[in-house]
């Protein structure tokens, strides 16, 4: 083999593009031979699962979590299949470390922890800056997943602009983490193929005034640009890249409220794409309180439950609308009654519509008109004006659903539904023990970040708590959405997802009144709410895929009630078309091998 070969083989050509995958001691004695590569790995040939003891030994031996993803992200660019094995194995373990909460840290300190020791040429995702205007195309052009291979372009992009990173707030261009944490789970939780995957960071600049005096901050070095410069260049953006890419589908991800709503609106009708934290959030959510109305229907009527939301940003005000949603399908009540079950709380109280301030646009909706001119400023005087059943948080105040009010919704609730949805940790509204404590262990719970199981004093009991993440939705929903290719992703699609969601829960989950099911089943999940979201797609006519319209149309009937044999086979046909890195095809080397022949 010459040079030029063995260089590839390491994943390195001449221009420092990683052509091939390498998986190092896993290389078999006959590509070894073929390849020249005796002596250049050591004599043992192992498979991915001594690969993976070895390096979750070495993850282990880690001390802290941000040291865990930097090593997690190093796997990834080094060798792929095993980063991937070691994380769809143990996902348990692995998701709060390449995703939220370590995510956060890592977002926090992105442009400090830059680049993970990736060989040159491996591509974290794509950097568009508003300088890069004139040249989108050609830069698209440019990006190479890792391990490339021509005929696999992307199916799904992720996209944010850093301007509000989970609770954190705007982080400029340090929110690649983002996009490229979404993706990996888009990957290990519904089986995308990891070069299908395109993260996207547009760089407006940023008004983090800490990132921008930091000497090592990555990005451009000015504020945000104005709304009449950001408009245009998102749109240029999404333009150049369904030119290259004509079936990508979008997923907007942590873009500051405002601009969230506008770009749904904008968008949802004429692209490929969906909002992950207004649709997803949403959805997940709407699974979850599904479920918890399911539990605590012989004390309250579906209908009856009083919803509070504290915080009103993209996510409680998307998630309040997909509440709507459930109440309007399943209960025939029409949108004027389901809104009067939804009060909205932000930074000023409640939400109405003569408060005096001027309501952002997304707020207006679900402001109410029926307060008699009192006005409610504290959490605790919308509490006792509500007395909710329901109290949702997505409003990244850490420990605001505090003793007083857990204690308060405890007294209005034989069993209160509390929902601290921010992320990370530090932002949620309560932590699981506080919200046991608080309410003698009667409590419905679901959180955005994970909390441990919860050991009952008296009775020794474990308790686990809901998390209602949303990787229980959007790695299904996109997949569903790849498989299927609607015109556009419909709230009846998004419906869909959360609904199969709900439905998902074995009948040990169930019994153990689990809102979620284990994140250990997240594929087979997955599988579960792609299928209803292709169902739904062919029943509305938007699917685009002539097999699958086919397919889903001969039994339709069926398929939409989500049970029997078609039901089944149809999630097993999803099953089959998830990458799985031991699959003997995954990333060939036989065409290496062909090759170094000659
Ligand atoms: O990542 C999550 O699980 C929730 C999310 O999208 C966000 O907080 O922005
Ligand atoms: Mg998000």
């Amino acid at each position: 083999m010459g040079h030029l070969k063995f260089m590839q083989y390491l994943n390195f050509c001449c221009c420092c593009i990683p052509s091939f995958e390498n998986v190092r001691t896993a290389t078999p004695l006959s590509t070894r031979n073929a390849l020249h590569l005796t002596g250049i790995l050591p004599s043992a040939v192992e498979n991915l699962d001594q690969q993976k003891k070895r390096a979750l030994s070495q993850l282990r031996a880690k001390s802290s979590s941000l040291e865990k993803y930097i090593f997690l992200a190093w796997l990834r660019n080094t060798n792929i299949r095993l980063f991937y094995r070691l994380v769809i194995d143990e996902l348990e373990e692995m998701a709060p470390l390449i995703y939220t909460p370590t995510v956060g840290s890592a977002c926090l300190e992105y442009s400090h922890i830059y680049p993970f020791l990736a060989p040159p040429g491996v591509p974290d995702g794509l950097y568009l800056s508003i300088n890069d205007l004139p040249n989108l195309t050609q830069i698209i052009k440019n990006y190479r997943p890792y391990p490339f291979n021509e005929s696999l372009t992307p199916q799904i992009a992720v996209i944010t602009d850093g301007s509000r990173i989970l609770g954190l707030g705007d982080l400029g261009v340090n929110g690649m983490g983002i996009p490229i944490g979404k993706l990996q789970l888009y990957v290990a939780g519904a089986g995308i193929d990891p070069r299908r995957t395109l993260p996207i960071t547009i760089d407006c600049g940023t008004n983090n005034e800490k990132n921008l005096n930091d000497e090592f901050y990555l990005g451009i070095r000015k504020k945000r640009v104005s709304d009449e410069e950001f408009y245009p260049f998102v749109d240029a953006v999404l333009k150049a890249l369904t030119s290259v890419y004509p079936d990508l589908l979008v997923q907007f991800e942590d873009f500051s409220s405002e601009h969230a709503f506008d770009l749904l609106t904008k968008y949802r009708d004429n692209l490929f794409c969906f909002n992950d934290d207004i649709q997803g959030t949403g959805a997940v959510v709407l699974s979850g309180f599904i479920n918890a109305v399911r539990l605590v229907e012989k004390d309250v009527h579906p209908t009856k439950h009083r919803i509070l939301f504290f915080g009103a940003g993209s996510a409680g005000v998307g998630v309040a609308k997909q509440l709507l949603e459930f109440f309007k399908i399943e209960h025939g009540m029409s949108e004027e009654e389901a809104k009067k079950l939804v009060w909205l709380v932000d930074t000023k109280g409640l939400v109405t519509s003569d408060r005096g301030d001027k309501l952002a646009s997304h707020k207006v909706y679900l402001s109410r008109s029926d307060n008699e001119g009192r006005q409610y400023k504290s959490l605790m005087d919308v509490i006792e004006y509500v007395k909710p059943t329901v109290l949702i948080g997505l409003s990244s105040t850490g420990g605001v659903f505090d003793e007083t009010v857990l204690k308060r919704m405890a007294e209005l609730n034989k069993n209160p539904i509390i929902f601290p949805l921010s992320n990370p940790m530090v932002n949620a509204e309560c932590t699981f023990e506080d919200a046991m404590r608080n309410t003698d262990n009667r409590v419905i719970f679901a959180s955005g970040t994970g909390f441990p199981p919860f050991v009952e004093q008296v009775t020794g009991k474990i308790r686990y708590p809901g998390q209602g993440n949303n990787m229980y939705i959007f790695p299904g929903l996109g997949l569903g959405a790849i498989i299927a290719r609607p015109v556009k992703i419909t709230d009846r699609q998004i419906y869909a997802s959360a609904s199969a969601l709900a439905e998902s829960l074995t009948k040990e989950e169930y019994d153990q009144n689990f809102l979620y099911p284990a994140v250990q089943r997240i594929r087979r999940v997955s599988a579960e709410v792609a299928a209803a979201v292709v169902v739904t797609a062919v029943d509305e006519g938007l699917a685009r895929n002539p097999e699958i319209n086919s397919m889903v149309k001969k039994d339709l009937k069926e398929l939409l009630s989500r049970s029997g044999e078609k039901w089944q086979e149809l999630i097993k046909y999803v099953e089959e078309r998830m990458w799985d890195p031991n699959h003997e095809k995954a990333f060939p080397t036989e065409s290496l091998i062909e090759k170094s022949k000659f």
